[in-house]
């Protein structure tokens, strides 16, 4: 091994090449979820809205997400004006452009950044929400590992950061139909994408790849931020019904029922992230809309994403 080492040693500047990746390594930042040496608790959630959550969120909602894939619960949070505008000056600083799909505008918001915008009771709310529904919301067993923090009996959590996005949708502003946890196809190596991905190398030239999820989103919050908002401003949240298994989310516009939620303020949604929906476009050219969005997942090595989870959501007959 060491004469090896002392041969290659002739060839390559192997300390060199040492310090070098240990610098690298060195160099980068550390695991969000590791280095803040977080419990399991802190990292699905703080207490402090643990015990008046009940009171919060109605038990039938729960139901209505178990049954339907989503629960539209009026009143849980009003988000007082200044906030409101207080949010929109921090994320003119730090908005992400958009694609074709959406025209909105969105920046991630830490606890810290919550806190500046006097929106830190929506923030705690928003993590104390995967604690909740562990205890609260009947997910089906699942053939995955529950991997730390979550367990056999608490497999929610949230994404490593934390971080909760404020989407802003200005005049005119949409996002097309779309599902948070879409269903994918493995790509090959010739970059294939879609419905007749093909593994070559192993399986022959027309073999069909299984289907797998594109993340570990479970359950999407949104909490809505909008004082006096009226259907004529547009901008409706479109639910496709029973849409969680739906492969071409811009087919739903012309297969699936839908409803609209209207985004007043205080309001949450909470729904199967598997659910195609769209934000209609804003029709008031004098208003914003602002929503907290936080996606409640399984923790990643569950390996959850590779499985059509959450079966049984539709409607028993
Ligand atoms: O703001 C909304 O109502 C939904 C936004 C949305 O679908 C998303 O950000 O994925
Ligand atoms: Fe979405």
């Amino acid at each position: 091994m060491y004469r090896h080492r002392s041969d290659i040693q002739n060839v390559f500047n192997i300390d060199g090449l040492e310090t070098n990746i240990l610098d690298y390594m060195n160099s980068r930042p550390p695991d969000p979820g590791m280095a803040a040496g977080l419990t399991s608790s802190e990292a699905i959630g703080s207490n402090r809205f643990g015990s008046i959550l009940d009171q919060l969120i109605d038990p039938c909602a729960l139901l209505e997400l178990q049954k339907h894939g989503y629960a539209v619960i009026d009143n849980v949070m009003k988000t007082s004006q200044s906030s409101n505008d207080q949010l929109g000056e921090w994320a003119n600083k730090g908005k992400t452009g958009q694609d074709d799909c959406r025209s909105d505008t969105v920046a991630f918001l830490d606890r810290r950044d919550a806190l500046e915008c006097g929106l830190e009771d929506q923030f705690d709310f928003l993590l104390t929400l995967a604690s909740h529904l562990n205890d609260n919301f009947d997910l089906y067993a699942s053939p995955y590992k529950p991997v730390f923090p979550g367990t056999t009996t608490r497999p929610l959590t949230n994404p490593k950061g934390f971080n909760v996005q404020m989407a802003e949708y200005g005049f005119c502003d949409y996002y097309n139909p779309h599902s948070d946890n879409s269903i994918d196809r493995e790509v090959d190596n010739d970059g294939a994408f879609g419905g007749t991905a093909v593994i070559h190398d192993y399986l022959g030239d027309d073999a069909i790849l299984p289907k797998k999820r594109s993340n570990w989103r479970c359950i999407t919050a949104i909490l809505y931020l909008n004082e006096g908002w009226k259907t004529s401003d547009g901008g409706q949240l479109r639910m496709y019904l029973d849409s969680a298994h739906v492969e071409s989310p811009s087919t739903a516009r012309d297969t699936h029922e839908y409803i609209d939620v209207n985004p007043s303020n205080g309001k949450l949604l909470l729904f199967d992230s598997r659910m195609v929906h769209s934000v209609e476009e804003v029709l008031n050219e004098n208003k914003i809309r602002r929503a907290l969005t936080l996606w409640i997942t399984r923790p990643e090595e569950s390996g959850v994403s590779g499985e059509d989870y959450f079966m049984d959501i539709s409607p028993s007959p």
